[in-house]
């Protein structure tokens, strides 16, 4: 069994752990073998070995470039890559890119899953792929070379003449020749759907590409047909480049099944220099799935959520009475304060794979903060009595509650990308640097129709916040930019370096839209953060964490007051935020130092404004009308840089409203509009990205001197331009579909340029459409 955790955890769920409870779907598309996603003629696992095999063929093995790098994604263009089957391809794969779920890897993980599909053999799959930055050049076989020239370039892959013939017959076992992509090859009009098989079984992975090629029936296009004529019958030349000597060992099932599953790994194993693959992966027999520590109120607990998956494929799930989880305090002993530091899980779900089956058991442990954790083994328990024990290979399985992303009071809008992370970090580690890395897919523009976005990483600092008992609370926040906010992976790390503690490759997506507040967190004590003891048993009741009301407010500096007027705006009051949606959307910021005076700063082009949690500052010229008025002691955080004053709290704004008193004439210059027209191009309005894509991707540009004006000029040879984010631009000559129009309001972000203009806001463009193009 492997040892958890490892860093090839993630690829070991997508692909082994495809269907049922948690199933992650990778075979989706390829189950049956012989379906047909992309459309009828075209088997989406023929499409998928394929790929792996043309991103492989530019890799040269005298220079060590190249092999199974992704770099398949830049070379679409280059007139090599016929067809629609790679892009669509490395499209669903993208749906699974992550820090630790490399494209390559994917491309290679493909192969498995395609060729385990069609009732090949199993493929042995290493991992360590690294995706290349850039296209790898040409070199791609193509069906009009000579034998000579195969050699060469399969020579140049590290393939030996035999391997050569081996690896294309056991390639072409899946699939056909299209007419669409080789009308002179397939005729249009002939074959099913468009293809000529290049077997009688195009969804089987089994050897009849090789005997009915050895007993003269192949209606292969590739032997026999109009490409025989025009020396395009390359299955031909190959197969017949040593007098069909190889092809004639390959005429036993066994022995084509063998010799296939040596040479696609060879194939998905061709990687560049630097590169180094690990062992064979094969599936935990007890896995760790999401485990997660949250503080429960009044912070004396955590709570330990996570699942046991147990590979039920040898012990059947039916035999299996119950896992029992059994763990240390964080000094390794056996004292869990009231607890027996053990709990029992039962079966939650099943799922499957290709060759396994596994059954999950859900943990919900409560932890005292006292006494903490720090690793568990799992036993378990059989129906006949006995029991098994796993540790890990001798290690018990690890888990860290020195460091933990508090996932309540951390909240993602998926609209706007807008992401704030809490981290809880023990009171003992609050001297080392806290930080959040998040990494997140970023649509690369569709140069040359790339499919695949590029992973980009942010690392913010965590700021300190309240603490609770033997924890601190670190907050963070960064808006993601790209539209795919979902597939965000967040770290939180304390530390550095190898003894850094991390709460690693949490999933942005699984975080709620809001974030609701800890009660009874307070103020850090100056005294210093030795304190790793649990708060004191008594609860503060709900009201003494209230402010008091403005009639008693006495006059220490200390003590937070409302503000009735701040500048030209007066206090509304304590608003919630909107249903999954910012409540303001006009701008934001977020800053340790904050006060409502330098909120009000940020927002003087806005009619509105509001601050919130102390830190963050929302402006806007209207609410979003799922947002209310809540009691006034809601709104009960002290601003992070003026303790005399209330910022909101955790999903309650204070908020101001322009009065008359507001000097107009001092900010009307800086008031942004909607320009009804730039140069040739007249306004259309606020309009949202397309579903999984841009709106508009046939050419964009980004800085920090956006205006609508060169925008437009650099969208000159389009129908559409659109600024986003203040500082994005975007052309097409359509919009994709799912872009839809939104409300004005949600174009509220000032053009970095030109502070005048709007220019869209996250994930909105501000959308201009040519003059006399509309319809
Ligand atoms: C001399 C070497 C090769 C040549 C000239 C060649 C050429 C071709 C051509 C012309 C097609 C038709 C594409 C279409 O119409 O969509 C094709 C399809 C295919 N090739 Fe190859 N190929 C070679 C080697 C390989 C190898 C080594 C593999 C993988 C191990 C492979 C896997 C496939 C598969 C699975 C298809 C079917 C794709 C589909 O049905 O969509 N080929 N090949």
């Amino acid at each position: 069994d492997p040892t958890w955790p490892a860093a090839t955890d993630e690829m070991e769920e997508i692909i082994f752990q495809l269907q049922g409870f948690r199933g992650r779907l990778f075979n989706d598309i390829i189950s049956p073998c012989g379906n047909e996603a992309a459309g009828l003629g075209r088997v989406t696992a023929a499409e998928w070995l394929r790929a792996a095999f043309h991103d492989m063929a530019t890799a040269n093995k005298y220079f060590q470039t190249g092999g199974i790098d992704a770099s398949l994604q830049f070379e679409l263009g280059n007139g090599e890559h016929t067809g629609p089957g790679h892009a669509s391809t490395l499209q669903f794969y993208a749906n699974y890119l992550s820090p630790r779920s490399s494209m390559a890897d994917l491309i290679a993980a493909g192969v498995y899953a395609a060729v385990r599909s069609c009732g090949g053999p199993v493929i042995p799959l290493r991992l360590g792929r690294v995706d290349a930055t850039t296209g790898g050049g040409v070199g791609v076989p193509q069906p009009q070379n000579s034998v000579v020239t195969f050699r060469q370039q399969f020579d140049r892959m590290g393939f030996t003449p035999t391997e050569m013939i081996q690896v294309t017959a056991c390639g072409h076992t899946l699939g056909g020749v299209h007419s669409a992509e080789f009308p002179d090859i397939v005729p249009v009009g002939s074959g099913v759907n468009g293809q000529i098989g290049f077997d009688t079984t195009v969804s089987a992975f089994d050897n009849n590409v090789v005997t009915e090629y050895v007993d003269g029936t192949a209606a292969n296009p590739l032997v026999t047909g109009p490409s025989v004529q025009i020396s395009r019958h390359s299955d031909f030349k190959v197969f017949n480049s040593d007098g069909n000597e190889t092809v004639n060992t390959m005429t036993s099932p066994e022995v084509y099944r063998s010799i296939c599953q040596a040479v696609l790994q060879k194939m998905i194993d061709v990687v560049p220099s630097g590169v180094v693959l690990t062992d064979p992966i094969v599936p935990y027999t007890i896995k760790p799935v999401d485990m997660q520590l949250t503080l429960v109120t009044p912070g004396t607990s955590l709570l330990l959520t996570g699942f046991v998956r147990v590979r039920t494929t040898h012990i059947p799930v039916d035999a299996i009475e119950n896992v029992a989880f059994e763990w240390k305090n964080r000094s390794g002993g056996n004292a869990c304060g009231s607890s027996s530091c053990s709990h029992i899980a039962n079966l939650q779900g099943v799922a499957r794979g290709f060759d396994d089956t596994f059954g999950f058991f859900p943990l919900s442990v409560s932890v005292p903060v006292a006494t903490g954790i720090s690793s568990f083994i799992v036993k378990v328990n059989l129906k006949d009595g006995s029991s098994q024990i796993f540790d890990n290979n001798g290690n018990s399985y690890p888990l860290v509650d020195g460091i933990l992303l508090q996932k309540p009071q951390s909240c993602l809008l998926q609209g706007t990308g807008a992401l704030t992370v809490t981290a809880l970090v023990r009171n003992d580690l609050s001297d080392f640097p806290v930080r959040m890395e998040v990494s997140y897919p970023m649509p690369r523009n569709a140069i040359n129709g790339n499919p695949v976005p590029a992973l980009n990483q942010e690392k913010v600092a965590m700021s300190k916040g309240d603490c609770i008992g033997a924890y601190t609370f670190y907050s963070a926040q960064l808006t993601i930019p790209g539209g795919l906010s979902h597939n965000a992976r967040i770290t939180v790390s304390v530390g550095e370096g190898l003894s850094a503690l991390v709460d690693d490759f949490n999933q942005a997506g699984a975080l709620g839209g809001t974030c609701s507040p800890f009660s009874g967190s307070a103020a850090c004590s100056t005294a210093g953060s030795s304190s790793a003891s649990p708060p004191s048993t008594t609860r503060s009741t709900p009201t003494a964490s209230l402010p008091p009301p403005p009639s008693t407010v006495l006059a220490s500096p200390t003590v937070p007051t409302l503000k009735p007027i701040v500048g030209g705006y007066r206090l509304l009051g304590c608003w919630t935020e909107g249903t999954g949606v910012r409540a303001l959307r006009g701008a934001s910021f977020a800053y340790d130092d904050m006060t409502l005076e330098s909120c009000m700063e940020n927002c003087t082009a806005f009619d509105l404004w509001g601050a919130e949690y102390g830190r963050e500052c929302y402006c806007g010229n209207s609410m979003d009308g799922t947002s209310v008025q809540t009691t006034q002691s809601d709104c009960n955080m002290p601003c992070s840089g003026d303790a005399t004053e209330f910022c909101g709290s955790g999903n309650r704004l204070e908020l101001y409203s322009t009065t008359a008193t507001r000097p107009v004439s001092s900010t009307a210059s800086a008031v942004p509009f909607h320009k009804p027209t730039v140069g040739a191009f007249d306004f259309v309005g606020c309009q949202t990205e397309a579903s999984g894509a841009r709106a508009l991707g046939q050419a964009s540009f980004a800085d920090g001197a956006m205006t609508l004006e060169r925008c437009a000029s650099f969208c000159d040879a389009f129908v559409y331009f659109g600024v986003e984010y203040g500082r994005e631009c975007y052309c097409g000559d359509v919009l994709q579909t799912g872009s839809v129009q939104a409300v004005l309001e949600d174009c509220g972000m000032r053009c970095a340029g030109d502070v005048s203009q709007f220019c869209g806001a996250g994930n909105r463009l501000e959308l201009y459409q040519r003059r006399g193009a509309g319809v």
